[in-house]
């Protein structure tokens, strides 16, 4: 077999997502979903592989900057759009598209790359780990009661038209991102994507329904969601499907939850992708009958383990040698002193010293935003002490206060 890797030209476009639509089933993205995946496609960016004249492998990258704890926003490549053709899978082509990609991503001086996973079990092995969760949630509205804190009343609900709901969408979640490790700062042409509502993805539900929350004439949350009417013999039991709620205060976010839960003719809210911290969590009167579900969600690698650790805050003061185990980019391996003062700031250098943990670059990338333990991957193994004490200082350093999240897929 003889394939050609190499960078996607903009006349190629239709034939490379195509092959990808194909590596994923055949079925084709809704025309506006496709359109929106084309304005943001950065072709020096993407790789095809050519057997011939066919596409056989495709995949691509954005350019992010990815909060981290402490609020910085790290440069980080967002990789996409991965397939493989049928025809040509476990031939190693994968493994050279991520090969090239990650050199290139070095040479761009970007620390981090992050991915969604199709199935968990693929990248592991190029480095990633899975560092964050998302949560699901079905809350029988029926059974389980909200209470909200004070200043809920003042805050003024609305529906907006969808070109109004983007722009203020996006400006709450512009001032949400450094708050949050795991979210991405783009650029335009992203803010319309968790906006796009093609029938063909609502399943019996309704068009996206936009809701505004303010204060004081001031924007400060929004939902977005779909209703499933639904009937029995019993009478109504609709599914409000929440694809997306933020607000930038406690009462704003329990106003805009208390809204979910009175609408009419419905009995169950659904919400797929919500932090494992979520505050819903303490203004439901009964956790068990929320449905309550984890999965992976972000999977990270450090591309740079210097700038990467560096580029975060950590819990306290540290004075830690790391022994990196990294096959797939070997500049990473070897050992590193990693110290953080009082406040948090960090230098990690490269040292002969002796270590006191060893790892491999999968588990720094499952622990780096903070919401995975340094002792729980301890005690599957995935962490050797090497001085005792140790993985309780590592782990402690590591956590952040806030559970790190991608509120949006990419
Ligand atoms: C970020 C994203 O876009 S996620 C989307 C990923 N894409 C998809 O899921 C679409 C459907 N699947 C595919 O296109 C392909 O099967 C891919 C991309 C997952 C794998 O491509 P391939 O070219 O077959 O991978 P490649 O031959 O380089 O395999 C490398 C190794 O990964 C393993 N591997 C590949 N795919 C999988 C998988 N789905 N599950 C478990 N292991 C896998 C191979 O067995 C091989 O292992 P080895 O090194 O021990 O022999």
């Amino acid at each position: 077999m003889t394939t050609e890797l190499r960078v996607l030209q903009p006349s190629e476009w239709n034939q490379w997502f195509s092959s990808l639509e194909l590596a994923f089933g055949g079925s084709q993205e809704p025309a506006e979903q496709r359109e929106q995946y084309r304005s943001v496609t950065e072709y020096e960016r993407s790789i095809g592989i050519w057997d011939g004249d066919d596409v056989v492998a495709t995949t691509g990258a954005f350019t992010f900057r990815l909060a981290v704890p402490g609020g910085a926003l790290v440069p980080a490549a967002g990789v996409t759009m991965v397939s493989v053709a049928s025809t040509h899978r476990r031939r190693g082509l994968l493994t050279s598209m991520m090969r090239r990609q990650l050199d290139d991503v070095r040479a761009l001086g970007e620390p981090i790359a992050v991915l969604t996973a199709s199935e968990p079990e693929i990248y592991g092995r190029f480095g990633y780990g899975a560092a964050t969760r998302q949560m699901s949630l079905a809350i029988d509205t029926d059974r389980v009661r909200l209470s909200v804190p004070e200043g809920t009343d003042e805050v003024r609900l609305r529906y907006a038209r969808k070109d109004e709901a983007v722009d203020a969408c996006e400006s709450v979640y512009a001032r949400l991102v450094p708050g949050r490790p795991g979210t991405p700062a783009h650029g335009p042409g992203w803010e319309r994507k968790s906006l796009i509502d093609p029938e063909s993805s609502r399943a019996g539900g309704s068009a996206l329904q936009c809701l505004l929350a303010e204060r004081d004439g001031e924007l400060v949350g929004y939902t977005n969601y779909h209703i499933k009417p639904d009937w029995d013999n019993a009478g109504p039991k609709g599914r409000i499907v929440v694809s997306d709620l933020a607000a930038l205060d406690p009462a704003a976010y329990a106003a805009l939850w208390r809204f979910l839960f009175a609408i009419d003719l419905t009995s169950t809210i659904e919400a797929r992708n919500r932090p494992t911290d979520d505050a819903v969590l303490h203004l439901v009167s009964d956790v068990r009958r929320c449905d309550i579900r984890q999965r992976d969600s972000l999977h990270l690698r450090l591309v740079d383990v210097g700038a990467a650790l560096e580029a975060r805050t950590y819990r306290g003061p540290l004075d830690l040698v790391f022994e990196v185990e990294d096959a797939f980019c070997p500049w990473n391996a070897g050992r590193w002193r990693l110290t953080a003062d009082a406040k948090g700031g960090a230098s990690c250098k490269r040292t002969e010293d002796a270590a006191d943990l060893a790892l491999s670059v999968r588990e720094l990338g499952t622990a780096y935003l903070g919401g995975e333990s340094l002792g729980s991957l301890a005690l599957a193994g995935r962490v050797r002490e090497l001085r005792a004490g140790a993985v309780a200082e590592a782990s402690s350093a590591f956590v952040s206060d806030v559970a790190p999240w991608l509120p949006r897929g990419f």
